[in-house]
């Protein structure tokens, strides 16, 4: 089993736990649940820098890369460096995140929320939604054609955001439907953690006009992100470069500086 095997086994898990503990009625009885949501894909449209800045507490790949700091100084800090978004990983066993960490964001900022997570089910779309998200993460590598077609229809049903997530040719054929707002290449093979921005250079060329590009992971300096710029991509997701420093905000708001 690779990582990715292992992560959506434990999910599959997690969810169906969850899913007999926490009744869809109550989920949308929460207050967040009519808030008007903000649109990443239109924000990242609208600007000329397009940081979606990450909180980032641990990964498979790199262990331990934060613990310190809490969501609501992270999100205060990327608010304030002016990113466009802002991704919450809410896995708990891989990443050390959490729903209550989407929500703590929520309360902290009025950016739009990305819930970074391995979604299968409608049922974490449902939660997404009743704990402040604005965007969702569907990763083609863990869905086939139809679950990216319905859960898709949920989300746009709840008024979010679908950043789909790719990271070859045939994971993209599948993909390209109607609904997907952005379509995220993903510079880390998820199965061997090895990274390469060439993974968006190659892709760049067969996504269509109408999706909003965003390049994913592996991101770390200025001269990336201008050559990413040139082959057409508006969004940056950056997790670790910002918060293995001791302060992600600070980090982020120089980083950002330097592309305006
Ligand atoms: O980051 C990992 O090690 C990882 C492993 C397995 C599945 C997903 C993983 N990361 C999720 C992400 O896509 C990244 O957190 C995100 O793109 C930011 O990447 P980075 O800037 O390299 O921290």
């Amino acid at each position: 089993m690779n990582i990715l095997d292992k992560i959506v086994a434990a999910k599959q898990k997690e969810v169906a736990l969850k899913k007999s503990l926490i009744p869809v009625s109550q989920l949308e009885a929460s207050v967040l649940f009519t808030r008007d949501t903000i649109s990443l894909a239109r924000k990242l449209t609208q600007s000329t820098t397009g940081i979606i800045a990450e909180h980032k507490r641990r990964s498979p790949s790199k262990s331990v890369i934060n613990q310190k700091l809490s969501v609501h100084e992270v999100a205060l800090g990327y608010e304030k460096a002016g990113a466009c978004g802002m991704s919450v990983l809410t896995d708990g066993k891989y990443f050390g995140g959490s729903l209550d960490d989407l929500l703590l964001a929520r309360a902290s900022v009025n950016m739009p929320l990305l819930r970074k997570e391995f979604i299968i089910d409608e049922y974490q779309i449902i939660e997404a939604r009743a704990y402040g998200a604005d965007v969702i993460l569907l990763i083609a590598a863990i869905l086939n054609k139809n679950q990216i077609k319905e859960l898709t229809q949920t989300a746009k049903k709840l008024r979010l955001d679908v950043l789909l997530e790719v990271h070859n040719e045939e994971e993209l054929h599948k993909s390209i439907m109607p609904g997907i707002d952005m379509l995220g290449v993903n510079n880390r093979n998820l199965k061997t953690f090895e990274v390469s921005l060439e993974t968006s250079k190659s892709l760049s060329k067969l996504i269509p006009e109408e999706f909003v590009k965003v390049s994913e992971s592996g991101i770390s300096n200025i001269e990336a992100i201008k050559q990413l710029q040139q082959y057409g991509y508006k969004g940056f997701l950056i997790g670790e470069n910002f918060m293995k420093t001791g302060n992600p905000g600070e980090s982020a708001t120089e980083f950002i500086k330097r592309l305006r």
